[in-house]
C-alpha cells in the first residue's frame, strides 16, 4: 500500500501550551487509521491542521506527496481531504437532496442541475438515505442526519476522508449500522483517519492505530497491540472521562 497521508514533527501551540507535540505518523491508500486519545490529548487539533482549519506551528502535512500545511480550508478540499465534524453541520432548512446538492456546488469541480442531482441521489443511496431526498434536514433522526452529513463530506470525492468522533452519540442499534456503513466505505477503498472514543468501533474498523498523550503520539502499530500497550493503558485510566 502506498502512502497517501503523511504528517511530519506536526507541532501546535496555543501560548504557553503544546497542544500538539512533534507528531509524525502515516495513513496508506484504502486504509482506516484510528486516531486515539485521552480528552484533550490534540486529536481534533490535528484534524484541524490537516483539513486547514488551524495551521500548523511547525511541521509538515502531504497528501500523495503534496504539501498541504499551511494551504486554506477550500484549498486543501479541493485537494481531497473531507471531514465530518463532532456536531452535524447541515443547513436544517434545506431538504436532505439540497444539502448534498450544495456540497457537490462547493467541491473542486462543481457539479450543477441535472448532473448535481443524480449523483446527490447516488451518495444518498450510498449513505443509506435512498428515497429521503424531499425531507427535510431538521426533521432527520440523528442517525439520519449522521448519515447526511457523510453523504455531504463524499460529495467532495475525497481521496482522504477525516470522521472526527462521528459514530458518537449514536444507540446500540444505530452504532451497528453507522460501523457498517464506515465498513461499506473501506470496501469501496476509501482512506480514512478516525478520531472516536468507541473501542468497539475501532477494534471493528482499523487496521491501525496511533494514540496521542498530552499533545505527544504514545503509540501507533497494529489496533489490538496498541490497545494492548501499557503505556496506552495507563494514559486512558489517567483520563476519568474516556
Ligand atoms: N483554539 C484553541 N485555543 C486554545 N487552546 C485550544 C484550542 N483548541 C484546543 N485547545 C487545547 O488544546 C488541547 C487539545 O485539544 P483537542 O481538542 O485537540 O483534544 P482532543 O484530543 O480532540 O480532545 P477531545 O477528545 O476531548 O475532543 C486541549 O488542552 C484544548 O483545551
Amino acid at each position: 500500500m502506498s502512502t497517501l497521508l503523511e504528517i511530519q514533527n506536526l507541532c501546535k501551540q496555543f501560548g504557553g501550551l503544546k497542544a500538539v507535540n512533534d507528531v509524525s505518523f502515516t495513513v496508506a491508500e484504502g486504509e482506516i487509521v484510528a486516531l486515539l486519545g485521552p480528552n484533550g490529548s490534540g486529536k481534533t487539533t490535528v484534524i484541524n491542521m490537516i483539513s486547514g482549519a488551524l495551521p500548523p506551528t511547525s511541521g509538515s502535512i502531504r497528501l500523495g506527496g503534496v504539501v498541504l500545511s499551511g494551504l486554506p480550508p477550500h484549498k486543501i478540499a479541493h485537494k481531497g481531504v473531507a471531514r465530518t465534524f463532532q456536531l452535524v453541520r447541515a443547513l436544517p432548512s434545506l431538504t436532505v437532496l439540497e444539502n448534498v446538492i450544495t456540497a457537490l456546488a462547493f467541491r473542486g469541480k462543481p457539479l450543477w442541475g441535472a448532473q448535481a442531482r443524480s449523483r446527490a441521489e447516488e451518495l444518498l443511496q450510498q449513505v443509506g438515505l435512498e428515497g429521503r431526498g424531499p425531507e427535510h434536514a431538521a426533521d432527520l433522526t440523528y442517525i439520519d442526519q449522521k448519515r447526511m452529513e457523510l453523504a455531504r463530506a463524499l460529495a467532495a470525492d475525497p481521496r482522504l476522508l477525516l470522521l472526527d468522533e462521528w459514530l458518537s452519540g449514536l444507540n446500540p442499534t444505530e452504532l451497528r449500522v453507522g460501523i457498517d456503513l464506515i465498513m461499506s466505505l473501506r470496501e469501496r477503498g476509501m482512506t480514512i483517519l478516525l478520531v472516536e472514543h468507541i473501542m468497539e468501533a475501532v477494534r471493528a474498523l482499523c487496521s491501525r492505530a496511533v494514540v496521542m498523550n498530552a499533545g505527544t503520539k504514545i503509540a501507533d502499530g497494529p489496533t489490538a497491540q496498541v490497545l494492548a500497550d501499557p503505556a496506552v493503558v495507563a494514559a486512558y485510566l489517567g483520563d476519568e472521562d474516556a
